[in-house]
């Protein structure tokens, strides 16, 4: 490393590319619509809420950032948003699929509905198809060496009996990035997902069916792994800027983890052999 690498300013690491972020008006959207801005990115956010979404382009500004209405189980509003981006900043190198809900708290197979598994899957699976599908059709067609990216959820690595729809519909996610990275592989285009532990955003706390971030904020940190760290968002943000930017160009196929290694452990096996150790110590 040079001295004057050590000593140059952060690296702008999206400079010239831009990106679409669906579910951008809001949590890990939001955060990585600002942190690809600061990274030189131009960003369309495709999002349902009109208020949050117009407020974030006030705050960063319409020379970088756009706001389009878009439903992601709407085709026509998805090619819609990427044609906008093609027409205000001349091409699309990032699609982050990231829109997503989380269902109603339902914790038995009894208790799910037909309606209630259309409406999760609607947006989180049949949202991302269209995601890539339309971002392929551009990216294909200009010979763009894009990059997809998806957020899944660390519950494509852990299951319990909560949100049967939601985990069904973030493994389903997991599952197209991965085959559809087969098929885009020979246009150079690379399609990864991102799977963060749990934070305190409207999607959580509802998939709860509690309010109070902070109180969630302190239960997740409690269930989680890693101890005295609270996952952020703008923890995430970094691993989608990773998988967005040319850092990662020889990455996909990717499911990047954030979770302060959740989904290594084995709490069960731990507690049961602890208690048999400790029932064995006091014999
Ligand atoms: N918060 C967590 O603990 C957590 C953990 C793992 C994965 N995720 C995933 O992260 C993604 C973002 O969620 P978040 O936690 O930032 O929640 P959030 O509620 O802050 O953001 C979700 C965004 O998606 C938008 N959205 C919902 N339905 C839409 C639709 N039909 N079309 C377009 N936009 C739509 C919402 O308007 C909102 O802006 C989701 O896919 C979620 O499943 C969240």
């Amino acid at each position: 490393m040079t001295t004057s690498s050590l000593q140059s300013p952060i690296a702008k690491r999206l400079e010239g590319k831009v990106a679409i972020i669906t579910g951008g008006a809001s949590g890990i959207g939001a955060a990585t619509a600002k942190l690809f801005v600061q990274h030189g990115a131009k960003v369309t956010i495709a999002d349902i809420q009109n208020d949050l979404g117009n407020s974030l382009v006030y705050e960063i500004g319409t020379e970088h950032i756009m706001f389009v209405h878009c439903n992601v189980a709407i085709e026509s509003d998805i090619q819609n948003a990427v044609d906008a981006t093609i027409a205000k900043f001349g091409k699309l190198d990032i699609m982050f699929s990231n829109a997503g809900i989380s269902g109603k708290p339902i914790s038995s197979i009894l208790d799910v509905d037909y309606d209630e598994i259309k409406n999760v899957f609607d947006v989180n699976v049949v949202g991302s198809f269209l995601c890539a599908k339309q971002a392929a059709r551009v990216m294909i067609s200009n010979n763009t060496k894009g990059s997809i990216i998806f957020t899944a959820s660390v519950v494509t690595t852990k299951y319990s009996d909560l949100l049967h729809t939601y985990v069904a519909s973030k493994n389903a996610v997991l599952g197209l990035s991965k085959n559809i990275g087969v098929e885009l592989g020979k246009y150079g285009i690379r399609v990864n997902c991102i799977s963060p532990y749990a934070i305190g955003t409207p999607l959580s706390l509802k998939a709860l069916g509690i309010t109070g971030k902070e109180m969630v904020d302190k239960w997740f940190a409690e269930a989680g792994n890693l101890k005295g760290a609270l996952l952020e968002l703008q923890d995430v943000a970094n691993g989608v800027l990773y998988l967005a930017s040319d850092d990662s160009k020889y990455v996909s196929g990717l499911n990047l983890i954030i979770d302060g290694g959740y989904s290594t452990t084995n709490v069960a096996l731990t507690e049961a052999y602890n208690k048999l150790f400790l029932s064995n110590a006091q014999q």
